[in-house]
């Protein structure tokens, strides 16, 4: 058995830390701070940490081919460039709906940047439910939508072979599947491949290790757990001392690192009290497992 450490590597009181990306060629830690609109680079090697704010809430945040990145902002699709702290807007989604933002994204092993929309939320997990749609938007431009009536859209990822796609609406406290085209980027015949327990909370981010096996950060929960989407079962609980865990990647060398994100929002002041790092960054080493490297958008 490996030695698990957990470790609070940045205290960035993140309202609401999420979206953790590694940059493998800056071998930093990109995440977002939603409501603060803020977007965060952690150098883990100097251990300075940049920012850059933009205008509306951002979700996510992905790497891009050849230069930038791009974002989840409001309800678009945005190229984000760091140097001159600029979003530009690339497609907009829900137009119809002014309440709503969009949620969890990151980008398939073809090059398209999926995301989920969501209802503003009054207090955490608390909004106008099925309001919410998922698209991705192709490296051309052009922005395709998958379905609708989504509560809270959340972690996804995609199978080693690329032939599944992982996918959580937060609020049917279920991880599903579904089989994924990476040709086209159709979906088809979703169904569920775990059941969250009770004690697990609501499932939130998610990432995929080089097993096949399903990492995913349980908001409330205070935990990521390890899931085989094969025999859906539970293979690991990983405790971590905040409850509010968010999401998590692989990263460092050879993607043997997880890092995990975690809220601030929504914990009463003895409960921060007891729990200072929350809204920090966490790393934990030790699980014997890697990850595989984030794909860039394409376009
Ligand atoms: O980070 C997200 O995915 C949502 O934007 C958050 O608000 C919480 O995670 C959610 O409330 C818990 O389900
Ligand atoms: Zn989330």
């Amino acid at each position: 058995m490996s030695s698990i450490k957990i470790e609070c590597v940045l205290r960035e009181n993140c309202r609401c830390g999420e979206s953790p990306v590694w940059e493998e060629a800056a071998n930093s830690l990109l995440f977002v701070d939603i409501p603060a609109k803020k977007v965060c680079r952690w150098d883990s090697l100097s251990k300075s940490v940049q920012h850059v704010t933009v205008d509306a809430p951002i979700s996510s945040v992905a790497l891009r081919q050849g230069r930038g990145y791009v974002a989840t902002i409001g309800t678009k699709f945005c190229a984000l460039n760091w140097e001159d702290q600029s979003a530009v807007a690339l497609a907009t989604v829900d137009k119809d709906k002014k309440n709503n933002r969009f949620n969890d994204g990151k980008v398939d092993p073809a090059g398209r940047y999926f995301a989920g929309t969501m209802a503003e939320e009054t207090a955490p997990a608390v909004l106008e439910r099925h309001q919410g749609s998922l698209y991705s938007l192709f490296p051309d431009g052009h922005v395709e939508k998958y379905f609708d009536q989504v509560d809270i859209s959340n972690g996804l990822d995609w199978s080693l072979d690329h032939k599944i796609f992982y996918y959580i609406d937060s609020l049917s406290y279920s991880v599903d599947a579904f089989d994924y085209d990476l040709q086209t980027g159709k979906i088809s015949n979703r169904r569920s491949v775990y059941k969250l327990e009770k004690e697990e909370q609501i499932p939130d981010g998610m990432c995929i290790d080089t097993e096949g096996k399903l990492w995913v950060a349980c908001y409330n929960g205070g935990r990521v757990i390890r899931l085989d989407p094969e025999t859906g079962k539970r293979l690991q609980t990983v405790k971590l001392p905040v409850d509010k865990t968010t999401s998590c990647c692989f990263g460092g060398k050879d993607y043997s690192e997880m890092y995990v994100t975690c809220a601030r929002d929504g914990m009463d002041p003895e409960s921060l009290l007891k729990q200072p790092e929350a809204g920090g960054i966490f790393k934990i080493t030790g699980l014997g497992v890697k990850g595989i490297p984030p794909y860039p958008y394409a376009g």
